[in-house]
């Protein structure tokens, strides 16, 4: 039986700040989405979140028949899956939690319904150990927020079908992403391996007294963050490399890798640690609440999403080059 790749309806477990990225996304998409999550007021929390980041929606472009009365919250997660034909998982990042919902969710849902993962950074073939037709069983990691932000990882276990990953590239490009296939089941992944080394380190500057977090978040904003939303460490720094390219810029800063300018084990998350990072964000965020700045951040995205659309567009290339 062929996977289904044209999708109808969505269904989403655990709807908090990814789940709830995901039915925004897809809903914006002109899908049905059921969606279920055990918390209790977790559907008024999800309705809150989504009107949220619709304006957002609204100005990058809905579907035809989007609309946010197409979400059903159900009561149970057999109700959630049963009818799906795609489903996504985005409850909390326990193995062992995920390892059961992964059991009853894969048992009541159509055999051939892709079945995708928000983990972070847990292995598939660990979480999916007692899922039924474990062939359609993958992680579908996507970043936040989801609505926007186009990467999606997706990583197979050790009983994945080939073809399966397939479906999902095709479901979630329809969604409006762009896949990337993870070909080695590796924790965390590629994206959040990068993604932790550079939190270690600011963590340690935070530690070690260096700066305080508002100016490591100026150090990525004013600099390397700006281009990375176009092109990679890679490129760039083949780039830095001058006329003579990568095997120069090797040369150059090759031998700054030995220097100690990194640690490579976390720092110690002590109390005052902690209360350091906390304060120090507290001071950035000043008066704005999460929303405003959740609304803040997705009207830069979709100004940044834009104008490196209409950059590469000049260059002949295309979005997902
Ligand atoms: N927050 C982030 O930046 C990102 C998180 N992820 C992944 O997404 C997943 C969800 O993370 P968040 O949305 O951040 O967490 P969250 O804490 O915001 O939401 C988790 C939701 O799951 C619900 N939940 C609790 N038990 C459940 C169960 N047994 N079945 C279904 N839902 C249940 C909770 O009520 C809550 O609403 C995790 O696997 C995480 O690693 C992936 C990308 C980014
Ligand atoms: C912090 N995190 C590991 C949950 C982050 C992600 O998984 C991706 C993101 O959105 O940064």
């Amino acid at each position: 039986m062929p996977f289904i790749t044209d999708i109808k309806t969505f269904a989403a477990l655990g709807s908090g700040v990814i789940g709830s990225g995901w039915v925004a996304r897809a809903l914006a998409h002109g899908l049905d989405v059921v969606a279920w999550d055990p918390a209790p007021g977790a559907e008024a929390a999800l309705r809150k979140r989504i009107a949220n980041a619709w304006p957002a929606l609204h100005k990058q472009g809905l579907a035809p028949g989007a609309a946010q009365e197409r979400l059903t919250f159900v009561a149970t997660l057999e109700q959630c899956v049963r009818d799906a034909d795609f489903i996504q998982e985005s409850a909390p990042e326990r193995l062992d939690l995920k390892l059961d919902l992964h059991a009853k969710i894969s048992a009541a849902a159509k055999p051939n319904a892709i079945i995708g993962s928000s983990t972070s950074g847990l292995l598939p073939s660990e979480f999916y150990e007692s899922a039924s037709h474990p062939e359609r069983c993958l992680v579908g990691h996507p970043f936040n927020p989801v609505y926007l932000l186009p990467l999606v990882e997706i990583v197979g276990g050790n009983r994945t079908a080939p073809e399966a990953i397939e479906a999902a590239k095709t479901i979630y490009s329809a969604l409006g992403m762009r896949p990337l296939h993870v070909r080695k089941e590796v924790p965390g992944f590629i994206a959040d391996r990068l993604l932790e080394a550079l939190w270690r380190e600011a963590l340690h500057l935070v530690n070690d007294g260096v700066a305080s977090t508002g100016e490591i978040d100026d150090a990525i904003r004013f600099g390397a963050g700006l281009r990375w939303s176009f092109m990679g460490t890679f490129l760039t720094y083949t780039l830095a490399g001058g006329d003579a390219g990568m095997r120069h810029f090797m040369a150059q800063f090759g031998p700054a890798l030995k220097l100690p300018w990194t640690y490579l084990p976390a720092p110690e998350l002590t109390d005052k640690l902690i209360d350091d990072v906390v304060e120090g964000t507290a001071e950035q965020l000043g008066e704005r609440s999460i929303a405003a700045l959740e609304r803040y951040r997705d009207d830069t995205l979709l100004a940044v999403l834009e104008a490196v659309r209409a950059s590469k567009a000049s260059h002949g290339m295309a979005f997902g080059e």
